[in-house]
């Protein structure tokens, strides 16, 4: 049977939100938890990867792990590398901390579409890149390009066999659910 493994990205320094965004609270959950929700009853395994000094902050009932030291501090690539490392997987669900609005069936959704390497969502033409699934496979590409220095995300999902799946096809709220809260108002204004 193929195994999926969740990978929460929770390592940013989210110096636009001016505080640890993963902790940053919404209805008296923090973020990370959101995320965490929509990722459980499709993952065997989730896996937070972060950065060394959040690793105590988290429940001691989850999994954590740091950025591999070689790639510490290349951002979301680094950390999707790290989490896949961390967990042996056939395929890989990710998502960022920052989605508060992320619901489960959304990622139900995405995974009964999912196909190919990699699968990114796009919403009205603004792309979510860290919102995606990864097939195995697709690891060394991510190493080499870390190796080359070069951290897009989305330039590795471009030189995969992959698709982009518009938001408007996974929920009839993409604009939201996909939204990605960088500052403190962004969130205050809900
Ligand atoms: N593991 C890991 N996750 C990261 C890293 N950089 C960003 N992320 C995560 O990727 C997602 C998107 O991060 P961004 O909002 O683009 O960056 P950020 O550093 O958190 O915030 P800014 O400093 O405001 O750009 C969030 O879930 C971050 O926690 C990293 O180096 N390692």
């Amino acid at each position: 049977m193929k195994r999926t493994a969740g990978i929460l990205l929770a390592g940013g320094q989210s110096r636009r939100f001016g505080s640890p965004k993963a902790f940053a609270e919404y209805k008296g959950a923090p973020f990370y938890h959101y995320s965490l929700q929509a990722l459980n009853p499709f993952c065997e395994e989730i896996i937070v990867a972060t950065r060394t000094e959040f690793v105590d902050k988290f429940p001691k009932d989850l999994c954590v792990t740091t950025d591999l030291v070689q790639f510490s501090g290349m951002g979301p690539l680094a950390g999707i590398l790290s989490g896949m490392e961390a967990v042996k997987a056939d395929h890989y669900i990710v998502l960022p901390c920052d989605m508060p609005f992320i619901q489960q069936r959304v990622i139900a959704r995405l995974v009964d579409e999912h196909s190919g390497d990699v699968s990114a969502v796009t919403v009205e033409g603004k792309r979510h890149p860290l919102v995606s699934i990864w097939q195995a496979s697709a690891k060394p590409m991510i190493r080499r390009a870390l190796i080359e220095d070069n951290r897009r995300v989305m330039h590795v999902q471009a030189q995969l066999n992959g698709r982009w799946i518009e938001g408007s096809s996974l929920t009839d709220s993409p604009k939201l659910v996909f939204k990605n809260v960088n500052t403190p108002c962004e969130i205050e204004r809900r």
